[in-house]
């Protein structure tokens, strides 16, 4: 089994560290290949997706991916600034399925933003399409005939991308408690009105499955007022990362919320992915060494799972996750003192 490794900028290296010290603990052989992605790779290589880190990456089974984004690097050309690392990985490997699953923990429903009972109640999963929309279409600065700067990002979706993607959405609900919201803004954009056609259509092959639909500002005022109402939530490209990071804060913390991004391509022991948190690289505490780990064990957990076919080991690492967090140990992001070496102590512990 092989690991491609690759932490980042900022807190990637911080939090990865700690994904792989768990990693190591567990009773499995892999063999882990690093390399270099965002700023620290333009630094180093002059691309924030060196071609040695794709061959990796190609070679790999799994990949778990820390951070990217520099601000030292936020004037660079587009196609050189660290977040083109994360894009070019998920585009180049078809990794069109992102996982993001957000479920609030025993003990932490006083943390969240919301009130506990509130709190109490979440357990969604966002599946966010990860290959198209406004990210990937045309884009540039331009000037307007009457001479003023335009900046311009064209949004589409095939009906394929949507297919497959509703595919997925579909799959995840069956999985769990049946029941698909699908998020759009088809009142006012066609890339969505498709979006819902195609997603309608695809419900046909999953007559087991509850279908609803709901636009997507509404959805981020549900997502608030009543997060227990969504079991699994399908959305473009845009609305996912937007909803997915609102989620977090209804969880707790982005220190908490795990990703798996995930395509077609097979490996011996599951489906290949990438697997990374929500969260960025968090410059305003990177170098502290008080990071929330969580995220980054708990999207170890995912690999485990997607890519290796280790479901016992999955879920023991996320148990250990979740009596570290009854336990009480806490992190900054929760309102505790514990740093990012010490929550890894504590999760280690309890493995
Ligand atoms: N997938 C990725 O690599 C990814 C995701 C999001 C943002 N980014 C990049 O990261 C950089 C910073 O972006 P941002 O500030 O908007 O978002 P961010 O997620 O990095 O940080 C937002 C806030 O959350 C806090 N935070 C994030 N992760 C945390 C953790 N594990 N523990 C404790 N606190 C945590 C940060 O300290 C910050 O206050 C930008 O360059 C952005 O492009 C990268
Ligand atoms: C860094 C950025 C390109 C990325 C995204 O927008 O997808 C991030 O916000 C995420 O949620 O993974
Ligand atoms: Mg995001």
């Amino acid at each position: 089994m092989k690991i491609a490794v690759f932490p980042g900028d900022g807190i990637g290296p911080e939090v990865t560290a700690q994904a792989l010290r768990v990693l190591d603990a567990l009773p499995l052989q892999v063999s882990l290949l690093e390399g270099d992605v965002g700023g620290i790779a333009y630094k180093r290589h002059g691309h924030p997706l060196p071609d040695e880190t794709l061959v990796a990456a190609n070679e790999a089974d799994a990949i778990l991916f820390g951070a990217v984004g520099d601000f030292d690097c936020d004037n660079l050309e587009r196609h050189l600034r660290p977040e083109q690392a994360i894009l070019g990985l998920r585009r180049e490997l078809n990794l069109f399925a992102n996982l993001r699953p957000a479920k609030v923990f025993e003990g932490l429903e006083h943390t969240s933003a919301l009130k506990p009972e509130i709190a109490g109640a979440i357990d969604l999963l966002i599946v966010r399409e990860l290959n198209g929309d406004v990210y990937f279409g045309e884009k540039g600065m331009r000037t307007t005939d009457a001479g003023l700067r335009q900046g311009y990002d064209i949004m589409s979706y095939d009906e394929s991308e949507v297919r497959r993607i509703a595919v997925a959405g579909f799959e995840a609900a069956q999985k769990r408690r049946g029941r698909l919201c699908s998020v759009d803004k088809a009142n006012v954009l066609e890339t969505s009105q498709l979006w819902r056609d195609v997603v309608i259509e695809t419900h046909a092959d999953f007559p087991d499955v509850e279908l609803t639909h709901m636009y997507v500002d509404n959805a981020a005022m549900q997502l608030v007022k009543n997060p227990g109402q969504f079991d699994v939530v399908v959305t473009g490209n845009l609305f996912g990362d937007i909803l997915s990071d609102q989620a977090s804060m209804c969880v707790g913390s982005i220190g908490l919320l795990a990703s798996a991004s995930l395509g077609e391509r097979k490996t011996d022991y599951g489906t290949f992915g990438l697997y990374e948190p929500i969260h960025g690289s968090a410059p305003d505490i990177a170098g502290k060494g008080i990071a929330n780990p969580m995220a980054t064990v708990l999207s170890l957990a995912e690999l485990l799972r997607h890519s290796l076919g280790q479901e016992e080991l999955a879920k023991r690492v996320e148990n250990a996750v979740a009596k570290t967090l009854a336990d009480g140990i806490r992190g900054g992001d929760l309102g505790g003192d514990s740093n990012c070496a010490e929550i890894g102590d504590a999760i280690l512990t309890r493995l």
